[in-house]
């Protein structure tokens, strides 16, 4: 079955950048799923999505879009695709519903039937009312929902969301997640970038991790997750009295069954207080005694304890560090 996307050892070098954004990239999205294309700032996806989308020409390698070539055939692929980009790009001078017609008419969909789908799509959105407003005067959540609203007007066959929630109020969100799901019922492949690892973990069927222009992984959000080392994670916040926190982070590695230990710099703390999250291969029962009794030979005391199971998040951080990009 010819996939949804397919990137084949793309290569995109920009000027004054030595560095490639993408450096020899490959994966394929299948038809019908949604798929996630996460990863720190300046990792490459936008530019991969941007090549996808016929918006940045690539130095070597292939994209390909059902199967069409993205470089070769663009006026074929943007009959097959839709873009909803980061960045507000409606039309100023025209009114929601005519942003959305002069699209569809813009594809050489008929007037009847463009006429329909607007009255349709507007509705599924719940722009219904909201019709007749101008551009100038609908929110930055509202023009979200206008660009997907559209992006679906042509009937693409795949539909790239470049983060889709970002700005959006909690309700916003999970308007756009319950469409996104609908859309993919509707049998539509969506590829969308995101740093929201909770929304990809509940959205995409299969992510793909890059970093510096390279994959670094491909999976199932569950694949991914189960692949961390360490099944149980124990989260503990000890209160230093003085002792130097790599000192509690190397004392609690040496405990059976640990894999990893990180310092967590998130959450409040403060000098005297430091937390760690432990992975470990051992059941929370086996795992915190000894635990306990390492802060304890460390009269460090616990002010805090949670055990948990690795997330997206863990896989993320664990593949591309923690270094600030
Ligand atoms: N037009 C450009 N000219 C020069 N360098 C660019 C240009 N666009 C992107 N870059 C660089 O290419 C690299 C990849 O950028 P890109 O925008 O594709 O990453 P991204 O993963 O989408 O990041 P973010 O999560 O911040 O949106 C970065 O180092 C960026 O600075």
């Amino acid at each position: 079955m010819t996939p949804a996307v397919a990137v084949t050892d793309l290569v995109k070098r920009y000027k004054k950048n030595p560095k490639p954004a993408v450096d020899g990239l490959s994966f394929e999205v299948r038809s019908g799923e949604v798929f996630g294309l996460l990863g720190p700032n300046g990792a490459g996806k936008t530019t991969t999505v941007g090549v996808l989308t016929t918006l940045v020409i690539p130095d070597s390698g292939s994209a390909t879009v059902e199967g069409v070539d993205v470089v070769k055939n663009p006026t074929k692929a943007h009959e097959l695709f839709a873009v909803v980009p980061q960045r507000n790009n409606l039309d100023r001078s025209l009114n929601i519903r005519q942003n959305l017609v002069f699209h569809a008419q813009y594809h050489g969909v008929g007037r009847a039937e463009r006429n329909r789908l607007a009255d349709e799509i507007l509705e599924r959105m719940g722009l219904a009312d909201r019709a007749k407003d101008k551009i100038d005067i609908v929110s930055g959540g509202q023009a979200q929902r206008v660009m997907i609203a559209r992006a679906l007007m042509h009937r693409p066959k795949v539909l790239f969301l470049d983060e889709p929630s970002t700005g959006l109020d909690p309700q916003a969100r999970l308007f756009v997640h319950d469409r996104i799901t609908d859309l993919r019922a509707d049998g539509v492949t969506v590829v969308l970038t995101t740093h929201d690892m909770d929304e990809a973990a509940k959205l995409c069927d299969r992510v793909g991790i890059v970093d510096h222009g390279k994959l670094l992984a491909l999976d199932t959000p569950a694949a991914l997750t189960r692949s961390l080392p360490g099944s149980t994670t124990v989260g503990v916040t000890v209160s230093l009295a003085g002792v130097q926190p790599e000192a509690v982070a190397d004392a609690l590695s040496t405990v059976d069954g640990v894999e990893r230990v990180e310092e967590v710099a998130d959450g409040p703390s403060t000098s005297d207080s430091g937390q760690f999250r432990l992975y470990t291969e051992s059941e929370p029962a086996v795992a915190l005694p000894l635990v306990l009794k390492v802060l304890s030979g460390l009269s460090c005391d616990v002010t805090d304890l949670s055990i948990g199971t690795p997330s997206l998040e863990d896989v993320f951080i664990h593949l591309t560090g923690r270094e600030l990009r």
